[in-house]
Order: structure tokens, then sequence, then C-alpha cells
């Protein structure tokens, strides 16, 4: 009899290459996803060291972290932003790296592109100098964020050194009530389970919820497995993963499809494997979830109190106190009613064709309230275009939103898209860390699109439920 196994063991014991003397495994990398940030000293040690990049064609390229979602003409205002894209084109044409370019059509978020074009595929190892690497495992890979060293040494040997983590199943089974959605769902994950909760782990997001989820809103929750302190996460492959891969670009195509198909299905974990933690939860207990403080764990359901110190453990109060601090918030005041000055409807959390054409559907005959600053950032140029394509992109700017080009945009400060002094943003990004929007005193609310529009047409944090009269769920 053979043991049942976890795609997790699965893959890892495939990817195998080595066990190092340090105990270690010598993990080989099926795809290199890199971008202009982390990648132009990793270049640099390689041309130190006389190396080649070992394996180019298994090595993706984009740019997005530092463009601007303003314009597209070039050179860009920021010199260093200028700098950065011409080492990234210098580096990929002289290394034969295919880059998604901004004349590409295809460039975008690199946690975007990876899906969109097929290179994301079950089964697989992948990596990237980015944390939120995490997004690729909806396909049920192996994916995790890697330092700028870790980039050179995949470059170098498209190998990686790695310690393997326990695996933690996380089970939600149950339907998600109306106006409830995958981002709350992994909020409310890193709420219960805190942003540390997850170290030394790889997730497996199991269970009904997950089964009926799209690839869309599976990649919002594994997108955040790492604000919940594991550096990757995964659902298993089935048919829904499959469907979305057929036809993309660098998917496996004619008699290669069906072989490929057959090892997917045969990588998801076996029942009875072994977990080294088992989380079971109730999607119906999920609530539309929003942060009040300056982690992704200090997050309440839209209907709560913000917290008092006095109410948190003995533990948490100083990071609770500070948090206080930072958001100006009232401890012990409902969270809905807060005022947002920025909406930001973007990042490679919740920035795809679904999110965008889940919330038109409430936008329309709405104005963003005069006294918010209000952008929609799609998360590529395949995601604008086809918004574009469906008529989405009106009903955004009728409401009032700044339609932009794709990147990172205010999700992170690297680019011209930046909080200005204590603005509070509702904002459908993952991270609401002190400084994170480009502003030491901006401060971040995250939440799910469809709240971030209730945020920016009332002027204020909102049911959204209750503002757009949401009573049936609809499967995003
Ligand atoms: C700039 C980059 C290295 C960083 C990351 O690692 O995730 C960024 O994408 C982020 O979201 O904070
Ligand atoms: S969108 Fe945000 S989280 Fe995603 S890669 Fe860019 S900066 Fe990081």
């Amino acid at each position: 009899m053979t043991l049942a196994r976890s795609l997790f063991d699965k893959i890892w014991e495939s990817h195998t290459a080595s066990i190092l003397r340090n105990g270690q495994a010598q993990l080989f990398i099926d795809s290199h996803l890199i971008h202009e940030v982390t990648t132009p000293q990793a270049f640099g040690m390689l041309r130190d060291f006389d190396l080649p990049v070992l394996m180019p064609e298994r090595t993706f390229a984009t740019v997005d972290h530092i463009v601007p979602t303003d314009t597209r003409v070039g050179p860009f205002s920021d010199p260093l932003a200028e700098q950065m894209i011409q080492e990234l084109r210098a580096n990929c044409s002289s290394s034969n790296i295919v880059f998604f370019d901004l004349d590409s059509g295809r460039q975008g978020i690199v946690h975007m592109i990876g899906p969109e074009q097929g290179i994301t595929q079950p089964g697989t190892t992948i990596a990237c100098g980015d944390s939120h690497t995490s997004t690729h495992g909806a396909f049920g890979a192996i994916a995790f964020g890697i330092g700028t060293s870790q980039v050179r040494d995949v470059l170098a040997t498209q190998t990686l050194a790695m310690t393997k983590p326990k695996l933690r199943r996380i089970e939600v089974n149950g339907r998600l009530g109306p106006g409830v959605y995958a981002k709350d769902v992994i909020l409310h994950i890193i709420r219960k389970l805190g942003v540390k909760g997850g170290v030394g782990y790889a997730y497996e997001y199991a269970g009904d919820l997950f089964e009926r989820m799209s690839m869309e809103e599976r990649m919002t929750v594994c997108n955040m497995t790492i604000e919940g302190g594991a550096r990757c996460g995964y659902v298993n492959p089935d048919e829904t993963t499959f469907a979305y891969l057929h036809g993309r670009p660098f998917a496996p195509a004619g008699a290669d499809w069906d072989a490929a198909v057959q090892r997917w299905k045969a990588v998801a974990s076996e029942p009875g494997c072994h977990y080294d933690d088992v989380v079971v939860m109730d999607a119906a207990d999920v609530p539309p979830t929003v942060t009040w403080g300056i982690n992704p764990g200090q997050a309440i359901a839209v209907t709560e109190e913000i917290p008092t110190i006095e109410s948190c453990a003995e533990l948490d109060r100083a990071s609770v106190a500070e948090a206080l601090a930072h958001m100006k918030l009232k401890p012990g005041a409902p969270i809905a009613g807060t005022p947002v000055n920025v909406a930001f409807f973007g990042s490679c959390t919740n920035a795809r064709v679904s999110d965008f054409a889940e919330v038109a559907k409430y936008l329309v005959g709405h104005k963003v309230h005069p006294s918010v600053h209000a952008i929609a950032v799609p998360g590529s140029q395949l995601v604008k275009r086809e918004c574009e394509k469906l008529g989405i992109d009106r009903i955004f700017k009728e409401a009032g939103f700044e339609w932009r080009h794709p990147g990172c945009s205010m999700c992170l400060g690297m680019n011209p898209d930046k909080l200005v002094g204590d603005q509070l943003c509702a904002s459908t990004s993952n991270r609401n860390f002190i400084g994170r929007q480009g502003s030491q005193s901006g401060r971040t609310v995250l939440m799910s699109p469809v709240m971030v529009a209730a945020a920016a047409i009332t002027g204020a944090v909102t049911d959204a439920r209750e503002f757009f009269n949401i009573k049936n769920r609809t499967e995003v």
C-alpha cells in the first residue's frame, strides 16, 4: 500500500535535486519571475562572477513597481525609475529573457502576468523576488517570495537552498453571505490565526468554499498568505484550474495539454495525507472585514467597533496602542463612518477583470463623494483592455474614478501614486503598514473591492451590503 501524499510533499520531493550538508533541500525552480526592484543587484553579482543566466527560457520579466500609471510616455520623470527600467531592459536583452515591457501589450504586476500568460502551472515550483509570489499557489504550485541574493542563486543555478516548512490545512466549508468576498475570507483567516500564525508553515486551502472559487478568487486568497506569516499557500488543482489555463500562451498545447492535465490531476493532495496542523472554519462566519490598524491581522467586521486597549490581550496592548495612535481612530467607536479621503482600487490582490466587473455592477448610477480621490488601476494591460472591451472603464470613469495604466500604483509608494499627509485610504491592496502608501503619516484601511466602492461613494467606511442592498451572493 502506498501512503497518501500531499501536493506539497509531491512537489517538494520531485523538485529536490540534492540534500545539502546543512540539511536544506536544493530545490529546482521551474519558473522564475523577475521585476525591476529586486533584480539589478542580482544581475550585477552574476556579472561579478562572470556567470550567465543558466536557464533564461525559465525566466520571465515585467516592470510594475516603479511605473507611473498616468502616462506611458518615457522617459519617466523620476530618474531612478527610468534607470531601473533601462537596467531591466538591458539585463533581459543580454540574457535572452522574455520581458513583458510597456509596449508588449502584456505588461502588468508580476503576479498577474504569470497566470495570464499560462506560465504559472500546477505541480511546479515558482520563485520571484517578491513576497506576494504566494499568489501563484492558487494553481497548485509551490510559489514563494525570495530575497535578492536568492534571485542571484536562481539566475545562476535555477535552484534554491530551502528548509522544508510544515504543512497546515485550512479548511473552510459552506457558503459566504451576500456581499462577502475572497478578500474577506483571507482577512478573516489572518485575523483569526495572526500575522505570525503561519511562520514555518505552508498552507493548503481546502474545503468546498475554495473548491467553488474561481481562479481569481483563489489568487486573492493565496496572495495574502504571506501576510499571515506563511511564505506559500496553495489550492489543489482541479477543472477550474485547467479551464483557466487552457489556450494561454505558455500553457501546454495539443497532445501536450492532455498529458499535462493528467500530470496536474495526479499532483493534488490525496485523501488521508498527513498535515502537521488542521484548522477548520465555516464560511458563514466570515463577515465583510476591514482593517483598523497597521498590520493585516488588525481587522474587524465592518459592523464592529474599533478595539480599545483594555479589551485586548496584555501581550497585544503595545501594538494596539501604536496602531490606534497612527490611525487616529477612536477606540470603542464603530469603524463604519470613519471618513475616507482616497479610494484605491488596484494591486495584485484585487485588480483582475472579475474584481472590476463585480464592482461595476454596483457603481452604475453612483458618483464618487466630492471629498474622495478615487483611482482604479488594472493589474495588467490584458485586464485593462478586457475591461475597456466590456465597457467597465466607462462605468468607473462616469462614477468619478480615474482610470489608469497598470502597475503597483498606490499599493506601495515606489511611483508617483502616493498618499499625502495623513490621508486615509480605503484600499483593495494587501498591506496597511505605516508609510506603505508613500506617506509616513498616511493611513490604510484594507477591504474588498465592493467595500472600497461603497467607501468611495459615501466618503466613509461603509457596510456595502446595506449601501448597495446586496441580497444575493454571486460567485465572482
Ligand atoms: C518591492 C517588493 C520587493 C515588495 C515585496 O517583496 O513584496 C513589494 O512588492 C511589496 O508588496 O511590498
Ligand atoms: S501590487 Fe503591491 S503587493 Fe503586489 S507586487 Fe506590487 S507592491 Fe507588491
